[in-house]
């Protein structure tokens, strides 16, 4: 997918209206920017921003069947993929969930700059984050998916539907999984990548326990 295609495909599939492009703009500038202090995003994707990491990202709220309503909380942030973006295209609350002091810092500066009511950052671990109830959890390269799972389970019901992007190693990570986890669970095709696959799960539970709340 070439950045014009990227562009193209966001309009098809969203409804952008100016501001909400200026939005994304805004953060792709400020994302460049903040490549010069930390390290955000992998060094050869710098050209390819809008196809590699915006699009990447929205992908994910297609896969959403929630109706766009309820908490998304995205685990381990750092550059805001896809917390933002889905903050950006959509008016549902956004948390980000980010434990590096300077990613942080960064987080709460694309909340201000970029006016994001919508969206909030808790900083610190995953695991010391408050039990909450969220509609969806997404987590793009945080954790093999066992340790996603235990680490944020406190953050969900028995509801949540976990939209997991997971590069190549979708299938092995979900059939190691299983052992320990049971739930529904199914991997979608990446757009952007197609040996990249997205994990998508329900009704997740560590095996053998029932009544999750
Ligand atoms: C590889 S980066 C990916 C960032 C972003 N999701 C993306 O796709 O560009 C993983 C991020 O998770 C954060 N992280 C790792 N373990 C964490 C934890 N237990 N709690 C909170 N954040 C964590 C790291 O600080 C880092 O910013």
């Amino acid at each position: 997918m070439t950045e014009d295609e990227a562009k193209t495909w966001l309009k098809a599939n969203f409804d952008v209206p100016r501001e909400t492009w200026a939005r994304l703009d805004g953060y792709v500038q400020m994302l460049l920017a903040e490549m010069d202090q930390q390290n955000l995003i992998a060094e050869s994707t710098r050209e390819h921003v809008w196809s590699r990491h915006i699009v990447d990202s929205a992908q994910l709220m297609k896969l959403d069947g929630t109706a766009n309503e309820g908490l998304w909380i995205d685990l381990g942030s750092g550059a805001g993929l896809p917390a933002i973006v889905v903050a950006i295209l959509s008016e549902r609350p956004v948390l980000m969930i980010e434990s590096r002091r300077k990613r942080i810092d960064f987080l709460n500066r694309l909340v201000g700059e970029l006016s994001l009511n919508n969206a909030d950052v808790y900083g610190g671990r995953v695991e010391s984050a408050p039990a909450s109830e969220a509609a969806v959890i997404s987590a793009r390269a945080y954790a093999p998916l066992d340790r996603l799972l235990s680490s944020a389970l406190h953050l969900s019901t028995d509801k949540s539907l976990w939209i997991l992007p997971k590069g190549r190693n979708a299938q092995i990570e979900l059939e190691a999984a299983r052992s320990s986890w049971q739930g529904v669970f199914h991997v979608e095709r990446s757009i952007t990548d197609p040996e990249s696959a997205i994990i998508i799960a329900r009704s997740v539970a560590p095996r053998g326990k029932k009544g999750r709340k």
